[in-house]
């Protein structure tokens, strides 16, 4: 199959992004969804949140010092940048736009506030916002993580219901009470957003052969 091509000339990768608040399972549901759909590039963030046990540098995000972060936004290499829960945290621009540029579909696992900004620049992107089916539950997976401090713990927990607020801001909201029905509802999306994509893609081929044979 020849490589699609939109009316702006540039290949369709699409951008999806991912957001709930701290414990919800987005990171769970995100790592199965790319089980699945391989394809699939997850941008790797830059952040000034110290490593959690096990997490590797460059695979979960490349840990940077604050200074070292405030000179690479002062730089403009971030898509988008954000602090949340008392660290900042940043999207590449250039891995991002290489990726898509290549015709890659690229998930940014990102805040309401990065997505936010997202939209501004990129308002074809699919956004996702996950939501737990409860708080109690969301509390109880917080602390069975068992990834962070207690102070932390209440922090996230505090935080989360700002973040529910801004939950109708995304396209799609899926709750994660059951995991497999969660993932296939990820699933789902992702594959009803490539359609869609491929469908205007070859549209646009076929406009594009058209205006270009025209006298
Ligand atoms: N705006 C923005 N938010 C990010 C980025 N990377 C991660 N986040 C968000 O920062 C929040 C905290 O992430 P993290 O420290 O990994 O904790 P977790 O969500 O509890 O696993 C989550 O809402 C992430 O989605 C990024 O590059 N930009
Ligand atoms: N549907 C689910 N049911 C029960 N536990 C879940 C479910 N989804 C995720 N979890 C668990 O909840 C905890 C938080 O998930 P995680 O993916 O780290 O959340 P987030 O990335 O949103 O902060 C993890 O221990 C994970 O295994």
């Amino acid at each position: 199959m020849s490589t699609p091509i939109s009316t702006e000339g540039t290949i369709c990768g699409t951008l999806f992004i991912v957001a709930a608040p701290s414990g919800a399972g987005k990171s769970t549901l995100v790592n199965a969804l790319l089980e699945r759909e391989p394809a699939i590039s997850l941008s790797v963030s830059h952040t000034t949140r110290p490593p959690r046990p096990g997490e590797q540098y460059g695979r979960h995000y490349y840990f940077v010092e604050r200074g070292e972060f405030e000179r690479e936004v002062g730089e403009g290499i971030f898509l988008e940048h954000a602090e949340v829960h008392g660290n900042f945290y940043g999207t590449s621009r250039k891995t991002v736009q290489d990726l898509l540029g290549q015709g890659r579909d690229v998930l940014l696992e990102i805040d309401w506030q990065g997505a936010a900004q997202i939209r501004r620049t990129k308002p074809d992107c699919v956004s996702v916002f996950i939501l737990p089916p409860s708080r109690t539950e969301l509390e109880r997976r917080l602390r069975g993580r068992g990834s962070d401090s207690a102070e932390v713990i209440e922090r996230r927990l505090r935080n989360s219901r700002g973040e529910i607020a801004h939950a109708h801001e995304f396209d799609y909201i899926i709750v994660n009470d059951r995991f497999e029905d969660a993932l296939d509802g990820l699933q789902a999306i992702v594959q009803a957003v490539r359609l869609r994509t491929a469908l205007q893609c070859q549209r646009h081929e076929a406009l594009i052969r058209e205006l270009l044979a025209g006298g």
